[in-house]
């Protein structure tokens, strides 16, 4: 595992856009619509951002680009809560996209119950043959997407796993979610973990020693990279 380590979240991120951005770019040179799983929280929010703003993002076709949730909360759509309105309000925003390569999950007020729209959403993503990238906010606790310390849906693993799973009671409100599972984010090439502040410093530790919470199991099929600030690694002046 690489890890990537800047003074704070901002900064953090001004380089994990400038990377996704050169991968992006050499996908697209090779021909393919590259695959991103975006994450939500503060380092979501924190990631488009700075995506918005690099001075590279134009060297992208944003329009060639399929983007995925590691998860959703089960909002109605458009809720401020929800992950893919950080994207609407930040990257999404500032680049054309194509609606038909971002693949929202569905919304509470929908069509769809909340199992209903997890098989939708599992059906979709195990139809999806690479995933580039899969970023992942880390929790406090180690969890990773809706996936939390303990409870079932961190057990889906085996081949019969589905892609994604309906998470309810979640300790993190919203308590409804949807959320990919272990063996679909390793499916990614490169699996980023991104973690910001002093209260992620547990939860950093528990991964750099290899211990098997939710983040400490993440692993991409090329590489598996870091990104934390000084105060979650521990190494503040
Ligand atoms: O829906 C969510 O809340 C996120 O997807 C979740 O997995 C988040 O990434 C972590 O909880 C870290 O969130 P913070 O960066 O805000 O601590």
């Amino acid at each position: 595992m690489r890890t990537v380590a800047a003074p704070d979240l901002d900064a953090l991120c001004v380089e994990l856009a400038a990377e996704l951005i050169g991968i992006v770019r050499d996908r697209q040179s090779e021909g393919a619509v590259p695959c991103i799983v975006l994450t939500g929280g503060s380092g979501g929010a924190a990631s488009l951002a700075a995506l918005a703003a690099h001075p590279d993002r134009d060297a992208v076709d944003w329009s060639r680009v399929r983007f995925l949730w590691g998860d959703e909360r089960w909002l109605p759509a458009g809720d401020p809560e929800r992950n893919d309105r950080l994207a609407d309000d930040t990257l999404f925003a500032a680049v054309g996209v194509d609606p038909s390569l971002v693949h929202r999950v569905g919304a509470a007020g929908g069509d769809l119950s909340l199992d209903e729209a997890a098989e939708e959403y599992a059906r979709l993503v195990a139809g999806i043959d690479r995933i580039d990238v899969a970023i992942n906010g880390v929790g406090p606790d180690g969890h990773v997407a809706s996936l939390f310390p303990g409870r079932p849906e961190v057990e889906l693993v085996g081949a019969e796993a589905p892609a994604a799973v309906a998470v309810r009671e979640s300790p993190k409100p919203p308590p409804e979610r949807v959320s990919l599972t272990l063996p679909t984010i390793n499916r990614a090439h490169r699996v980023w973990l991104l973690a910001a502040g002093e209260g992620k410093r547990n939860a950093v530790g528990d991964v750099v020693a290899g211990r098997p919470t939710p983040a400490g199991l993440l692993s991409g099929t090329a590489e598996t990279v870091l990104w934390a600030d000084e105060a979650a690694l521990g190494t503040a002046g």
